[in-house]
């Protein structure tokens, strides 16, 4: 016989303690998530402490660091305690709830036993199913906590998986190597960057660059400059106007054969990997013989310094480059960027960083390797751009000067007043 007052019990306790659990869930689901969020935090302070550990130092900013650690740590340890509680109140509110369904079950049954309403072998059958039925619950009770957090780690996991980058990867034409010649052309640029779009850095930007000529973009500091280098590449896409390269627009070629064959960039601060300098250049061109990466490193000037290390191209450069100077770290990059064979080079404010006797060994690397291709330098020192065949001034995202060295002195405009800037006062 079915009895009923049991029945209910166990029909009562099911859904409850499922009803109980999803909506438990996903309190602590959020929980999760902003603890996760609160430990990416944690480790981005951690990371740039000891990345930047050399600048931390020297500003005795260790404490600071410490305590900015600590601060966000036990933001991030608050967060897990809530959780950790949250998850261990509802395992033993479940495990509560789940026993006494069992308590009651013997319970009731006793009653219905002693008014001959239950026979003992049903009791027996009632109880040995409430004991199955609190034992999975219980199970499933256990992994609660594992399956919050597998589910929060998940969202962001996918989160980031279904993330479209504005500007695809792959995709798109591909000039064939006999048309490509190095022709570029900007077209009435406008531009913003997308985190700034108040802020409008090119205007009405026109240049046209021939195929294989030099031209340098020099102006002050903040008026657009590397913005032009970040538009070639791609990295961003023009508000306005358009960019040609041999007179195909840049957002009809394929980003990846743009930035690994047509391209070549070069800029201030070079960054190396933690491995040796042989696959530090092939990282130019992964499928590089030994002897291109050679070839690559003798016009960059740096065959030399390299085969006088005791390990020669196998020396390790510690990480970031750590162990190398910033002139040898540069022509590393140079001999990287070379080893493309790329139809334009890109150079950043390339010889900025370096004094100037390195300046003068990087700089006659760049000189080599400036022969045959279109050239861009953004460059700081005018004295650096003399010999560039155009030489565009920038002021407030527009060009406001074009010319040779010789006829922008005689217009005693801006670019004259950059040169007298920057002339040395005389010795003595
Ligand atoms: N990623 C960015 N997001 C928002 N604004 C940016 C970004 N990068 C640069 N800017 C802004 O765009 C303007 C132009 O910057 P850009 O780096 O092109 O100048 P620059 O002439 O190369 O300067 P410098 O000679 O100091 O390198 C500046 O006002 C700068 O603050």
């Amino acid at each position: 016989m079915i009895s009923p007052q049991m029945t209910l019990i166990t029909l009562l306790c099911v859904p409850t303690v499922v009803a109980v659990g999803t909506i438990f869930g996903a309190l602590l689901r959020s929980v999760s998530i902003r603890a996760q969020v609160q430990g990416e935090k944690t480790t981005a302070v951690a990371d740039e402490a000891v990345a930047n550990m050399r600048t931390v130092r020297a500003f005795a900013m260790e404490e600071n660091e410490e305590q900015l650690f600590q601060e966000e740590a036990a933001l991030a340890m608050n967060l897990n305690i809530h959780l950790g509680f949250g998850i261990g109140w509802f395992q033993a509110g479940t495990n509560l709830f789940l026993n006494g369904m069992v308590l009651a079950t013997i319970y009731m049954g006793g009653y219905l036993l002693s008014t001959n309403q239950l026979s003992p072998g049903e009791l027996m059958s009632y109880l040995m199913a409430t004991q199955t039925i609190q034992r999975s619950l219980a199970q499933i009770s256990l992994l609660f906590g594992s399956v919050i957090r597998g589910m929060a780690s998940g969202t962001r996991v996918f989160e980031y998986m279904e993330m479209k980058p504005s500007i695809p990867l792959h995709g798109g034409l591909i000039i064939p190597e006999d048309k490509l010649k190095g022709n570029i052309e900007f077209k009435n640029v406008q531009f913003a960057y997308p985190t700034r779009s108040e802020q409008t850095v090119l205007k009405d930007f026109n240049l046209s660059i021939p195929a294989g000529k030099t031209v340098a973009i020099v102006g002050a500091s903040g008026n657009g400059k590397s913005t032009v280098v970040a538009l070639l590449e791609r990295f961003y896409d023009v508000n306005g106007g358009c960019i040609l390269l041999d007179g195909n627009d840049l957002r009809s070629l394929d980003p990846s054969w743009l930035r690994k064959r047509a391209l070549g960039l070069i800029s201030q601060e070079p960054i190396l990997f933690g491995t040796s300098i042989l696959e530090n250049i092939r990282y130019g061109k992964p499928d590089a013989s030994d002897e291109e990466v050679v070839k690559a490193a003798r016009l960059a000037n740096a065959h030399e310094f390299i085969t006088n290390f005791p390990q020669g191209y196998s020396t390790l450069v510690g990480e970031r480059g750590a162990t190398l100077s910033g002139g040898q770290k540069q022509r590393i990059a140079i001999a990287r960027a070379l080893l493309k064979n790329p139809t334009v080079l890109l150079l950043d404010e390339a010889t900025s960083a370096l004094d100037t006797e390195s300046e003068k060994i990087v700089q006659a690397a760049l000189d080599k390797a400036q022969h045959g291709r279109t050239v861009i330098v953004i460059a700081h020192r005018l004295s650096t751009v003399q010999n560039a065949d155009i030489i565009v001034v920038l002021h407030r995202g527009k060009i406001v000067e074009m010319g040779n060295h010789e006829s922008l002195k005689k217009l005693k405009g801006y670019y004259w007043s950059l040169t007298y800037q920057q002339q040395e006062p005389p010795a003595g």
